[in-house]
């Protein structure tokens, strides 16, 4: 079902430094203009910007004023850029990143917005990659497991610190006031759904991956009163809420919304989705076995299958997860771009910055082209890429990065170098996973901004022995939000529908070097000895470290 030519959606990314909009041709997927906008108040991980309160080790926070300044700012830049007349825009979609979750009163306001908790920094949002709630994270796990919840196996044996329950009982634990404040506990894909249409409902998506539903049920209340009695009536009295299908229309656009963006009131908001998640039909990847990976800041890994299958350390497998009809797996790695980024602006020397702004390229550029220059293994070193923790397949955020085999030779490019190379063992790490659990892995999709890294790519193809296709769209999880805006308005039958259409993929752009890929196969090795030496209980010491280091934070604020 093709609608008008001229027809228009919106797709809003809310990435984790940044909104951005685009605006999308229903008929082709063209994206005719975009816009963005920086968040004000960016990661909010050091001080708390209401009281100037430092804040503890492992803290993530944002603003949400700041995701609706991406409505009024990025949505009306976008349509100027596309110089089209918004009358033409007949739905908007919106993806976010997760679990990032907004504790709010009944009616939606976050409770940071209310006089009163200003200055509690568990009124804030609590970004995917607020880590804080590792020990409630343990227990929760250690608990399922002593229980046999039957929930446990589809989450790989163990869910994450970064998910809904484990910052909830957070919450609970270290701020009870607020938690009792707190009449519903919101994920920010739901959030800015129910801003535009005034609507809450749960997206399948979210709720299935983050939320802990499977078969139609959220973790039992005996469950959660034997964490906490307090936490007993959790999901009844501040989660449940309906839950829609990807691709849904939650509502139409309120007229406050309308005014916002400059769109036309009453037209199609599809149910919220995640950034990740809503990628894979971008890359028209909707059926079993294509994987992709959407490489940004951190990567996340999302794949259909047609069956269900328990695959250890996975972050989820959820029925309709990503397309109606297969099982969706999800599987991620808490730091990639994020490190690389830590290096440069913490590691790197400033003869480095200096060389590369007299170059006019970045720092990134830089180092790339040098590491570019050697043979696999000349540096001599071997990183694990845990500086955001494990999120796939250990699930422990107290895990840390680690260099080894440095030496008075070793120069920044050696340790970029071997940190790109850390992140490609990592992803290689689940691909193997995946398929020993029987979810086999046919093509590898590429998306996300890494891509415009084209050493790295190869560097991936090389390390994972598989060829690399590549998305066509740079902007792939606004155009995955774009095309679940046109499925809502009714433009496309469905979201298979919609891929076809508007989705684009360009197949083995990169292709793995035999030579190359012998070499890393022996890197990989040292690697995987590395892994399960300091992740599955060899020594523990990255914990102590973690622990030591927070005890003395501690003592020294008291
Ligand atoms: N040339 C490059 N090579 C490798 N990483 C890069 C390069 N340029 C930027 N990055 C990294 O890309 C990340 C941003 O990715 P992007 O996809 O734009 O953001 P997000 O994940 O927030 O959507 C940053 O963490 C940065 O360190
Ligand atoms: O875990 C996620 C999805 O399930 C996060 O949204 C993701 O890791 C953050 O994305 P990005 O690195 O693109 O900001």
């Amino acid at each position: 079902m093709a609608d008008e030519p001229d027809s228009l959606v919106v797709g809003v990314d809310y990435g984790t430094l940044s909104g951005r909009a685009v605006v999308v041709r229903v008929r082709d997927g063209a994206e005719l203009g975009t816009g963005v906008h920086a968040y004000r108040h960016g990661v909010i991980d050091r001080t708390l910007p209401a009281t100037g309160q430092a804040l503890p080790p492992d803290w993530a926070l944002q603003v949400p004023e700041d995701y609706l300044d991406v409505l009024r700012i990025a949505v009306p830049a976008a349509i100027a850029d596309a110089g089209v007349d918004p009358a033409q825009v007949i739905g908007i979609g919106t993806d976010f990143t997760a679990c990032t979750m907004v504790p709010t009163t009944g009616d939606g306001t976050p409770l940071c917005d209310l006089p009163e908790f200003a200055g509690n920094p568990h009124a804030y949002v609590k970004l995917w990659r607020h880590h804080a709630a590792q020990p409630q994270a343990d227990r929760i796990n250690d608990l399922a497991r002593a229980r046999g919840e039957k929930w446990l196996p589809r989450y790989g044996g163990l869910i994450s610190s970064e998910w809904e329950f484990a910052k909830a009982l957070q919450m609970l634990e270290e701020a009870p006031e607020a938690y009792a404040a707190m009449e519903r506990w919101v994920e920010a894909a739901d959030w800015i759904v129910w801003r535009l249409t005034g609507v809450y409902v749960r997206n399948a998506c979210s709720a299935g991956y983050k939320g802990m539903y499977q078969d139609g049920e959220y973790p039992a209340t005996d469950f959660l009163a034997e964490l906490n009695p307090a936490f007993a009536d959790f999901v009844t009295e501040k989660l449940d809420q309906p839950i829609a299908r990807l691709g849904d229309r939650a509502g139409g656009l309120s007229a406050e919304a309308a005014a916002w963006t400059g769109l036309p009131q009453g037209i199609a908001v599809a149910v919220g989705n995640v950034d990740a998640h809503v990628t894979a039909p971008a890359a028209g990847a909707v059926e079993a076995g294509q994987l992709v990976a959407i490489m940004g800041t951190s990567t996340c890994h999302v794949l259909n299958g047609d069956a269900l299958r328990e695959v250890p350390g996975m972050c989820g497998a959820v029925d309709g997860g990503i397309v109606d009809g297969l099982w969706g797996y999800e599987a991620g790695q808490s730091g990639v771009g994020d490190i690389f980024a830590w290096y440069i602006d913490h590691q790197v020397p400033e003869s480095y910055h200096v060389q590369a702004r007299e170059r006019g390229v970045s720092v990134h550029e830089l180092l790339t082209e040098l590491a570019a220059t050697q043979k696999v293994g000349e540096h001599g070193l071997i990183a694990l890429d845990w500086h955001s923790g494990n999120r796939s397949v250990l699930v422990d955020h107290e895990l840390s990065g680690l260099v080894l085999g440095q030496t008075l030779s070793t120069r920044p490019e050696d340790v970029y170098r071997a940190l790109l190379e850390a992140t490609a063992f990592g992803t290689r790490t689940i691909v193997e996973t995946f398929t020993a659990a029987g979810v086999p892995v046919d093509e590898l999709i590429i998306a996300g901004g890494l891509v415009r890294n084209p050493f790295l790519m190869q560097l991936y193809s090389d390390v994972l022995g598989l060829p690399l296709s590549i998305i066509r769209s740079a902007q792939g999880p606004a155009l995955g939000s774009a095309l679940h805006a046109a499925v809502a308005a009714g433009a496309h039958l469905d979201v298979r529908a919609a891929a076809t259409a508007m989705g684009s993929v360009d197949r083995a752009v990169y292709r793995p070097r035999p030579a190359e890929a012998d070499a890393y196969d022996r890197l990989f090795a040292e690697y995987v000895a590395l892994h399960d030496h300091f992740g599955r209980g060899g020594n523990d010491v990255m914990r102590r470290l973690r622990a030591m280091r927070r005890s003395a934070i501690e003592s020294k604020e008291k």
